[in-house]
Parts: structure tokens; C-alpha cells; sequence
């Protein structure tokens, strides 16, 4: 339990220098240690609610959701699109906050869009701090490139663009060269000349490089002479719906129309039938009168089930190209440049190679899971001031270890600690008994094997005495539809997840 603040607020992040004094150092150490104990509860939170809701919904909604800061017993997290945002609150926030309460005794939890910031370096995974003003896109007549404005027209101007994401500062390796090469081909592409791969499609899982290439397109396209809107599918939904309620529809279809290349990110993130409509006309227009387009989304367009049908086939047309996860090599290839960026900003920032080493073999899998251990290893580098070596790494990045290779929880803890809290036995829950002081455990340990391990429906079946696997789905929905309404219950569960998780 933290009992105090953790780490700072966002945009209030300061690192000194050496400390002076023992006093200072003091300080020093037990502010590393509040940053350390939010980490810690933060990594608890986050590990029990994907226990609870399963993978699949948690990889949709919550990779990308960012602690923030913690101040007052309030806790700042952050998510990059409003869209993110207003889906969390309405579905998650109570639970949030119960398990900030029950992790850490915050008094509350508050959610914040990180849209138009960016990461500030060497503040930490936790930190961001405000930038201004906001890149606007890049246009090639000056009057296009204005700035921010509310009105719903402007829209069609595009979404802020972070200049550090270029292709000079993307590494390549196997995984991504087919991506970036596609990539360079479209943004190198004379201005007025027709489209190279129409449209190109990126996909990847979270945090591999989508947004980075995305934005080296639309940043090199405007350098070179076209006119780039670059936006998110949330901008591009919220624009649409806010030029439809002032009536300025229409030219804020013109504006989009009259581009060379619309770059679009994020795209699993469009909903809603008219919107869905607009962006398809918006597409064939575009695409039949020779314009670029570029999508990226978390998954190929054929898995994109919330739109329709038509629209996902316009999509798999052009080329459609995966970034795979990244290799060590390139993983190392990206901490490698990103420590001499971060030693750029501070002096005397220097990370040995065994070290990267280690971060690229046990911190997690994506780009920002590496940019996260960094600026923890800067943090700590400059709260304590002390050098940076295999050793400290290991404790400023523990709980990055953990979160990366998550622990496998087995079938058979999860019968031994369900059979030994009901005070059944085992063969009890792999009996064919029915009696209810067996049932109910049963169907507990299904869905607990269901939630908290990899397994299908089949194999959870056979681990339990040889059962089909419609009686384990009957089971898993009978429980996830208790868990709503019977508090008790709830609670049981969770302890028992607990229990399990801890194992
Ligand atoms: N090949 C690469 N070279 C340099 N930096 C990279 C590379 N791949 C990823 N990164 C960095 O990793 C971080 C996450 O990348 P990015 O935001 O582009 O991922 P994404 O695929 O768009 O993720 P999301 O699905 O969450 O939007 C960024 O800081 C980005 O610069």
C-alpha cells in the first residue's frame, strides 16, 4: 500500500542534478521509493483486471491506457484517444477505481486524454507533459497548415503530428522492412503523381511501429511537395459527426477530398453506421479520383468486424502489409537510438550494452514497453544518481520484467486451490457428482481456467473429467453472468483469482 504521493503529476517532472546533500539524497530515495510503490500497485491493478475481463477484451481496450501520476489519493491515468476514453469510463471506471482503492487506497480514479502531448523524455512511462503548439499537418501551401480550431470544418486539417516520429529515427528489421519500404515508396511519390498501392494498409499489434510510420509518411509526403491530411479514425469520427450537427458536412467532405494523401490511423477505432458510410464514400472518392490512401489499424481488414463488409474488401484491395513483433536485434537497434536521443537531452545518460541487453531480452515486446524502460532507468538514474549497471536495472525495471512475461497459471492450481477454499476434494470437482456443494466450486474452477489461462473450451473440458466442451461454456457464462449481479460472489471469485494469480 502507498500512503503518500507517487510519481509527480503530469508536466511537473523535474531531475536535478547530483544531491548536494545527505538530506537531499534522502529525498531522493524515498521519492524512487513512492515511484516504486505506485509502479508496483499500478502493475497489480493492471495484471488483476486483465485477470478478470480475459485477454481478449483487455488487449482491446487497455494496452494503451498509462498511469499517469498520483496525487491527493488521485490517480491520474491517461489514454490516447477520447474515444478510449469515454469507452473506459462508461464500462471500467468503477472497477478501476475499486481496484486502485483495494490496491493502493486511492481515493479516485480520473482519466485523461494524452492527445496533442507528447512523451516527455526521461520523465518516465508514467509521465507526460504537455507541448506546445501542437504540429499541425503539413500542407504545402502555408495558409492549409493553420492551427487548431474548433471548428468542425478544420477537422478535414488533420491530427496533431509528433516530429520526433520520422523515418530517420525508425530502425528496420525483418519485421517491419516490407512495411517501411512500402511506406517510403508512397511518401516518395511526386506530388500529382497517382497513388503507388492503393490504399496501403498497416497492421500490427500494439506499440509496433504504426503511428511512427504513419506519421514519417505524412511528414516526408509534405516535405515533398503533397498535401497530407494525416488523422485518427476518432478525429475523423468526431469531425464527421460535429460537421453534420453544425451542417458543415459538406465542406468538410471537400477538405478531405481536396488532398493528395489521407492517411488514416487507428482504424478498429471507426464505429457507428453514418460514419462508417461517410469514411467509405470519403474512400472511394479519394481512391477513384487517384488519391493515396493510407490505413493502419491492430488488425488486418478482414478481422476489422465492426465494418462493413464492402468497405473491409476496399480495404484488402490495395496492399496490405503486417509489421511482425520485434526481434532482439531490432529491439536493440531501437534502444540503441533511443538511448543516444534520451543522453542528448541529459548529459551523462549512458546505458551499457549488457544492460540493453537485458531490457531488449526481458522487457516486453513492443516499441513503447522499451521506451517505458528507459525512462525508468533515467528516472532512477537521476532520482538516486546512481550509475547505471546490470544490477540496478534489474530493480528500477522489475515489475517491466514481470508485466512482460506474464506467469502461466496451471489447470491444476486452479483445482487445488478451488477444491481446498470449498473444502471439496479434487476428485469431488472431477466427478460426475451434482450435488450443489460440488457444482458450484466446478463451475468456479471453469471459468477461473477459462479467464486465467490460455486454454479452449475443449481442453478445459477434458481437464475436468473428460467433459464436453459445451458443458465448460455453459459454466463460464453461468459464472461471468453472476459475477454481475451476486456482490458475494464477485468477491469469492476474486480472492480466488488472487489466490491463483499468486501461486
Ligand atoms: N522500428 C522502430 N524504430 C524506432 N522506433 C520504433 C519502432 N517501432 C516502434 N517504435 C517506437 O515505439 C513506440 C510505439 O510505436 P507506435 O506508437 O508507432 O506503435 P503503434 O503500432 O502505432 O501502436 P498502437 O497500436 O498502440 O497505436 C514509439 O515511441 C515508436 O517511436
Amino acid at each position: 500500500m502507498f500512503k503518500s504521493d507517487g510519481i509527480e503529476p503530469s508536466g511537473q517532472a523535474h531531475f536535478s542534478g547530483p544531491a548536494s546533500s545527505a538530506a537531499a539524497r534522502a529525498g531522493k530515495d524515498s521519492d524512487a521509493r513512492e515511484a516504486n510503490h505506485t509502479r508496483e500497485a499500478w502493475d497489480r491493478v493492471r495484471r488483476r483486471l486483465r485477470a478478470e475481463i480475459g485477454e481478449e477484451v483487455y488487449s482491446s481496450w487497455f494496452p494503451r491506457l498509462e498511469l499517469d501520476g498520483v496525487q491527493g489519493g488521485i490517480v491520474r491515468l491517461s489514454v490516447p484517444t477520447r474515444f478510449l476514453k469515454t469507452w473506459i469510463q462508461q464500462h471500467y471506471i468503477d472497477r478501476l477505481s475499486a481496484l486502485w482503492q483495494e490496491e493502493a487506497s486511492a481515493a479516485r480514479v480520473e482519466l485523461i486524454v494524452r492527445t496533442a502531448v507528447l512523451r516527455a523524455p526521461g520523465t518516465g512511462s508514467a509521465t507526460i507533459r504537455s507541448v506546445t503548439p501542437a504540429v499541425r499537418v503539413v500542407a504545402t501551401e502555408p495558409a492549409a497548415a493553420v492551427a487548431v480550431s474548433a471548428n468542425p470544418a478544420e477537422v478535414a486539417n488533420g491530427s496533431p503530428l509528433d516530429p520526433r516520429l520520422t523515418f530517420a529515427s525508425y530502425r528496420l528489421g525483418e519485421s517491419n522492412r516490407l512495411a517501411h519500404a512500402a511506406a517510403q515508396k508512397v511518401a516518395g511519390a511526386p506530388a500529382g503523381s497517382g497513388p503507388v498501392f492503393n490504399p496501403l494498409y498497416l497492421h500490427a499489434a500494439v506499440g509496433l511501429g504504426k503511428t511512427h510510420l504513419l506519421q514519417a509518411i505524412a511528414a516526408a509526403g509534405a516535405e515533398n511537395g503533397r498535401r497530407v491530411v494525416y488523422l485518427t479514425a476518432e478525429r475523423f469520427m468526431y469531425g464527421f459527426v460535429a460537421a453534420l450537427k453544425s451542417q458543415s458536412a459538406l465542406a468538410f467532405k471537400e477538405q478531405l477530398r481536396g488532398i493528395d494523401t489521407l492517411v488514416i490511423d487507428d482504424l478498429q477505432f471507426l464505429q457507428g453506421k453514418s460514419v462508417q458510410q461517410e469514411f467509405c464514400h470519403t474512400l472511394n472518392a479519394l481512391m477513384d479520383s487517384g488519391r493515396q490512401v493510407v490505413i493502419a489499424a491492430d488488425r488486418p481488414p478482414a478481422e476489422l468486424d465492426a465494418l462493413e463488409e464492402r468497405v473491409r474488401s476496399r480495404l484488402a484491395g490495395g496492399l496490405v502489409v503486417e509489421i511482425a513483433p520485434l526481434d532482439e536485434e531490432l529491439k536493440l537497434e531501437i534502444l540503441a537510438a533511443r538511448t543516444a536521443s534520451l543522453g542528448q537531452q541529459h548529459p551523462g545518460f549512458n546505458v551499457p550494452g549488457d544492460v540493453l541487453g537485458f531490457i531488449a531480452r526481458h522487457c516486453g515486446q513492443n516499441g513503447r514497453d522499451l521506451d517505458g524502460a528507459l525512462n525508468r532507468l533515467l528516472a532512477h538514474n537521476q532520482l538516486t544518481s546512481r550509475a547505471i549497471t546490470l544490477e540496478m536495472a534489474e530493480t528500477a525495471v522489475r515489475d517491466l520484467v514481470r508485466s512482460g512475461e506474464p506467469k502461466r497459471v496451471r489447470v491444476d492450481d486452479i483445482l487445488r486451490i478451488v477444491a481446498k477454499h470449498y473444502n471439496v476434494s479434487r476428485a469431488d470437482i472431477l466427478s460426475q457428482r451434482r450435488t450443489a456443494n460440488v457444482v458450484k466450486p466446478r463451475q468456479i474452477a471453469m471459468y477461473l481456467a477459462k479467464t486465467l489461462t490460455l486454454r479452449s473450451l475443449p481442453e478445459i473440458g477434458r481437464r475436468f473429467g473428460g467433459r464436453d466442451h459445451t458443458t465448460v461454456l455453459h459454466a463460464v457464462r453461468k459464472i461471468d453472468g453472476l459475477v454481475g449481479t451476486d456482490r458475494a460472489l464477485a468477491e469469492e471469485v476474486e480472492t480466488l483469482k488472487r489466490l491463483v494469480s499468486d501461486e
